[in-house]
């Protein structure tokens, strides 16, 4: 996979910020520019929302986080990075100024992208002495966790170029896609844009409130959306003739007076009060800080059930999601690391996500399961049975479960797992996990499981081969010198 190794970030604002924390959070080194006296807080306030979200997204080993730095110059930022990101305002002249001066202190192999909203490439490159490394790499609010990356070339923009970036956005979690041709704004926010358009007309005449046109949104399309997009959804909408049923009912609507989108609105001062007003009213006293919050709470939820879909391979982005966790933990679960067996494995540090809390208002039973089956795969990975095992025809199914929950896990609470073998042999595996409140240290959890190998194509237990067992004895030797662990051999209805 080819990796960015150092980046730089010209520009630490709203998309700035995301983007030093994506990369941060994927182990890579960042320095920044921004002549904001107020930059370093704005970055952090970023980073540490996004550290939130990650927390809760996966419980996938993230590498090291990257180290950031912050530069006086541009010079300095970009001087020894692979991929330069420009986030300054959306202005050309601006952008152009800069991107000229990243060009000719950039190293001759660096890519340059441009966060740009909807400015054309060929005009962001006119002036650069090496226009053939410069792109749009145009992301979406929150850079940290939706994934998509619009990438355009400009007329100068080599072929290498754009190979190059997209395949640098895979080892970062994000999916690239490459527009054809370069147009003014690309695809996503030709979309947005038209929407936007229409929604402002409907403000300005006073058909509904900002408040009503969001609920529009968030309680019906908008839900379709994040999991299908726009054809897929209108392909199911047209019943069982599909598409071209749909097109030949509603294509004629098209042509009817259902939009004003050749019209621009005048976003005159009485308009912008008004809406200023009515999004003040919708957004009853909380923060933008807090609003952040919710929505990232929200789309680390909706990603992870999307994680789930399509009988558990994942669906559009959840699919990506688990496509990334995979790679981390190829990366990060280095089987190889010696562990100290001399007390029970640390295995899984998660924390409470905001799709696992229940209407007690914590971390709801089936989660318990999750967490500790995610236990039990670290423990087979750490033993061999990784991914590439499991696709050779042999695993470890689990066949028995008892958990006892002790305590609470609230959302947003740091949890942690560990793993004691209590016995094992050459088929079975007798575990004992325990789930902590990773501040207090408290056990809120216990899960004893036996898990037997199995030959998954026949379909019956099987003797593990000598490598998995060399490495299942290894760790079960040290962990017979422990004590049992209180409540292990408990079950349903005995007396304590
Ligand atoms: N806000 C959004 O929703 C999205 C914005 N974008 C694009 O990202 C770019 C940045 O937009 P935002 O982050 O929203 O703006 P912003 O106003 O939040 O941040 C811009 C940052 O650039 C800094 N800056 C100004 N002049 C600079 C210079 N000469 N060198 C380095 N830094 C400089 C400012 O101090 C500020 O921190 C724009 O091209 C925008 O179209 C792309 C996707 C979404
Ligand atoms: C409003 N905007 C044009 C800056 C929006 C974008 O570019 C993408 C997004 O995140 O919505």
């Amino acid at each position: 996979m080819t990796r960015i190794n150092r980046a730089a970030c010209v520009g630490g604002g709203v998309i700035g910020g995301g983007w030093i924390a994506r990369f941060l959070l994927a182990g890579i080194d960042v320095k920044v520019f921004d002549p904001h006296p107020e930059s370093q807080r704005i970055v952090g306030e970023v980073l540490a929302n996004a550290e939130k979200a990650y927390a809760m997204l996966t419980g996938a080993p993230l590498p090291p986080r990257g180290k950031l730095a912050f530069t006086t110059t541009i010079e300095a930022a970009v001087a020894d990075a692979d991929w330069i990101q420009e986030s300054v305002p959306e202005r050309l002249d601006l952008k152009r100024g800069v991107l000229n001066q990243i060009d000719a202190a950039a190293r001759p192999d660096a890519l340059i992208g441009s966060s740009t909203s909807g400015l054309l490439p060929t005009e962001l490159q006119r002036d650069m002495r090496h226009p053939e490394r410069l792109f749009v790499a145009h992301p979406y609010n929150p850079v940290y966790l939706l994934p998509l990356v619009e990438i355009v070339g400009g007329e100068k923009t080599s072929a290498a170029t754009i190979k190059a970036a997209m395949d640098r956005l895979v080892p970062i979690g994000m999916k690239g896609v490459h527009i054809a041709k370069e147009i003014e704004a690309f695809v996503g926010d030709r979309l947005l844009e038209a929407l936007w358009r229409e929604a402002l007309w409907l403000i300005h005449d006073d058909i509904c409130t900002v408040e009503t046109l969001d609920d529009v949104i968030r309680y019906s399309f908008g839900l379709r959306w994040a999991q299908m997009g726009l054809f897929q959804t209108y392909r199911i909408a047209g019943g069982e003739a599909g598409m071209r049923h749909f097109l030949a009912q509603f294509g004629p609507c098209l042509a009817w007076p259902w939009t004003k989108l050749t019209d621009v609105v005048d976003l005159d001062d009485a308009l912008v009060e008004k809406i200023g007003q009515q999004s003040d009213e919708q957004a009853d006293g909380r923060s933008i800080r807090e609003l952040e919050r919710i929505r990232d709470e929200n789309l680390v939820g909706i990603l992870q059930t999307l994680k789930g879909s399509d009988g558990g391979k994942g669906w559009g982005a959840g699919k990506l999601l688990k496509d990334f966790e995979a790679t981390l933990w190829a990366d990060g679960g280095n089987p190889e690391t010696p562990r100290d067996t001399s007390q029970p494995l640390r295995l899984i540090e998660t924390k409470v996500s905001p799709a696992w809390v229940d209407y007690n208002g914590h971390m709801t039973e089936h989660r318990y399961l999750q967490v500790f089956g995610d236990t039990s795969d670290a423990l087979l990975r750490l033993i061999g049975v990784d991914l590439a095992y499991v696709e050779a025809g042999h695993s470890y199914y689990t066949v028995e479960t008892h958990i006892r929950h002790l305590g609470e896990a609230k959302l947003g609470q740091a949890i942690h797992s560990t793993c004691q073998i209590l016995s094992a042999d050459e088929k079975r595996l007798q575990l004992f996990h325990a789930l902590y409140d990773t501040e207090t240290g408290e056990t809120i959890a216990t899960a004893e499981q036996m898990l037997l190998h199995v030959d998954s194509k026949q379909g019956k237990a099987v003797t593990a081969p000598a490598e998995v067992l060399v490495k299942v004895n290894a760790i079960a030797a040290g962990h017979a010198k422990l004590a049992i662990p209180e409540g292990a051999g408990r079950h349903v209805g005995q007396k304590r």
